[in-house]
């Protein structure tokens, strides 16, 4: 649905996207990551065909972004970051005027601003001046308009940005109910939404692709540390014991106690699972166990360690390219 080769945009001399490449599959949920001036605005406003690139090649639905922009548009809902929308027009009268413009009419037209309306829970404020909504309105109508021409490709730029928990739930859910319809690349800065939504995430860093894989892959691969909790019922040194485990970093005993129970956290090796370790060891030495609890990687940690080590790519994992 996306094949972007080498794409490079430079803005006065500063180059804001340094040829990358990727592709998004049809159906798939791609997450588009990367901290603030990353370039992924631009790189979505490069392929809803909004903005020419410098260089390079990008195709969606089959068609070239540089030289069949008017297709790339009928094939695209693209949902910018803070859409502007009419502040003076009311709800439906927008979803009509912007349905008009991208070449529906009639009946169809009628009856497809209903269903956007129902999907993105605005039927309700279908009277309402836009100016006098709220942010999460205002997103909801920006997301029917992306949506009322039926697109195969849905990019859209920080879609829950602004929006309370409720809300994200809301656009969280209706991304998934378009999967089966719509391809969908998506920009964020909720990790947590992207872990639960993406099928794949694609982190862009200074320009440049830095990660491309799924969300698990990525977590399970990070070079970060493992976390395993314990609370161990036992005497003497614990923590020099469980360090002596290969693979385990560092065990901390933490001062948080409620006798006799003892809580440790150990730092372990990533791909290491050190629990079968454990419990020989607590079977050895007599220790009761009564919490295991191993705490993988976040998408969090993934973004953190890529945007920390931007510029040595060296330092990243084989992942991540
Ligand atoms: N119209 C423009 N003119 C000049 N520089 C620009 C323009 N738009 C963006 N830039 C610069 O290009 C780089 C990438 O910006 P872009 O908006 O694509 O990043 P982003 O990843 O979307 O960031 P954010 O998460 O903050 O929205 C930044 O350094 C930004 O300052």
């Amino acid at each position: 649905m996306i094949d972007v080769q080498e794409l490079t945009k430079q803005y006065a001399g500063r180059t804001a996207v340094n040829s990358i490449s990727f592709q998004v599959e049809p159906g798939e949920i791609v997450g588009f990551l990367g901290p603030n001036g990353a370039g992924k605005s631009t790189t979505m406003r490069i392929l809803s065909g909004y903005m020419p690139a410098t260089s390079g090649r990008a195709l969606v639905a089959g068609f070239d972004v540089f030289h069949q922009s008017i297709q790339v548009r009928q094939s695209v809902g693209y949902m910018p970051e803070n859409a502007p929308l009419y502040t003076d027009m009311r709800v439906k009268e927008y979803l009509y005027f912007r349905a008009e413009l991208k070449g529906l009419s009639g009946t169809a037209m009628r009856r497809r601003i209903g269903e956007v309306m129902e999907l993105t829970g605005v039927t309700d404020m279908r009277k309402r001046l836009i100016g006098n909504l709220s942010k999460g309105y205002r997103q909801r109508v920006a997301l029917a308009d992306a949506l009322v021409h039926k697109p195969k490709l849905l990019i859209l730029d920080e879609p829950t940005n602004g929006l309370d928990p409720v809300q994200i739930r809301h656009v969280r859910d209706l991304l998934r109910s378009l999967k089966s319809k719509h391809t969908v690349l998506l920009s964020t800065h909720i990790l947590h939404e992207v872990e639960q939504t993406c099928d794949r995430v694609v982190m862009i860093h200074q320009g440049r692709i830095r990660a491309n894989d799924t969300p698990a892959n990525l977590t399970r691969q990070l070079r970060s540390t493992t976390l395993l909790h314990l609370e161990i019922d036992g005497t003497g040194n614990l923590a020099e014991k469980l360090s002596a485990i290969p693979a385990v970093r560092k065990a901390t005993e933490e001062e948080l106690q409620i006798h006799p129970w003892r809580r440790f956290t150990l730092r372990v090796e990533p791909d290491h699972d050190v629990r079968d370790e454990v419990l020989d060891l607590a079977l050895k030495q007599k220790w009761r166990i009564r919490e295991m609890h191993l705490q993988l990687p976040t998408l969090e940690d993934v973004f953190v360690e890529l945007s920390m080590n931007a510029g040595t790519p060296t330092d990243i994992p084989t992942h991540v390219l």
